[in-house]
């Protein structure tokens, strides 16, 4: 489980997140939308132990993540999206890594799935620098799934991924909430976060404007009876205006 309770963070002056409260259960995929700067990485970040809280608890798996910080980065995976690899490691010495860290049990059959998954099978040997930008993301998200987190923190997840990656991804996503991780995905891509999530948590300058299911979303936004798109109750509850020409 990943709860956040009143949590605030403030780079010096900029308030980046203002009093947020939440909880993602096992089982449970919260899509974490708003608009450029809302404070997206920053919860990100702060739950996956980087960076530290101004104020309020974060907790996953029932750990503070301020107390209990390697007990926590045993139990989440965050992926950034722009994954920082060790360009001097092959694909193979990165998955190594990460099972011998996290005393991964039968790490050399998990990786090979995984990497077979990921269509990465073929690069096993070939150095982080020598990759492309969706291979990097893919390695990520591979040396993040190896050691089975009760907590997956995927930062616009889809960038430079190709159809095929997308589509294992957000497989691998429905697959590891059905085995129990709470899963959090930041995204700008709603028609992915519709697909995929069971949850959103609308953010606007550090600020909740909904958190719920995406059922009740639309509901919200309803009209004469008509549930929103996932994109007009988007639009109607921040201060973003709906293109010219788009259905309101
Ligand atoms: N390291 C930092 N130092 C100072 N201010 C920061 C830092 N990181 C983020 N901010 C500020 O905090 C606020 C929230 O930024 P954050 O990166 O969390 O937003 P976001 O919702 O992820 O945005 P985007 O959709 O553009 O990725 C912004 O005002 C940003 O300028």
């Amino acid at each position: 489980m990943i709860r956040a309770l009143d949590f605030h963070k403030a780079y010096d002056d900029t308030i980046a997140v203002a009093g947020l409260s939440f909880e993602v259960l096992p089982g449970q995929v919260l899509g974490l939308v708003g608009p450029n700067g809302a404070g997206k990485t920053t919860t990100l970040r702060a739950l996956s132990g980087l960076i530290p809280a101004t104020r309020g608890r974060l907790e996953v798996a029932g750990l503070d993540v301020e107390q209990h910080p390697i007990a926590v980065k045993q139990q989440t995976a965050y992926v950034p999206d722009d994954p920082q690899l060790f360009d001097d490691l092959t694909v193979g010495q990165h998955m190594d890594f990460f099972a011998s860290v996290y005393r991964v049990a039968d790490a050399e059959t998990k990786t090979q799935g995984l990497l077979q998954t990921f269509d990465l099978i073929e690069k096993v040997d070939q150095r982080a620098s020598a990759l492309s930008r969706g291979m990097r993301q893919k390695l990520a998200v591979c040396c993040a799934y190896l050691y089975s987190p009760a907590a997956i923190l995927l930062d616009e997840p889809m960038t430079g991924l190709d159809p095929p990656g997308i589509r294992n991804l957000l497989e691998s996503v429905r697959q590891r909430a059905a085995d129990g991780a709470a899963i959090m995905i930041s995204s700008h891509l709603l028609a992915m976060i519709e697909s995929v999530c069971t949850d959103v948590l609308v953010l606007e300058r550090g600020r909740a404007k909904f958190c719920g299911s995406i059922d009740a979303f639309k509901a919200r936004f309803e009209s004469a009876g008509t549930p929103a798109s996932l994109e007009q109750a988007f639009f109607a509850a921040t201060a973003c205006e709906l293109p010219v020409g788009a259905s309101g």
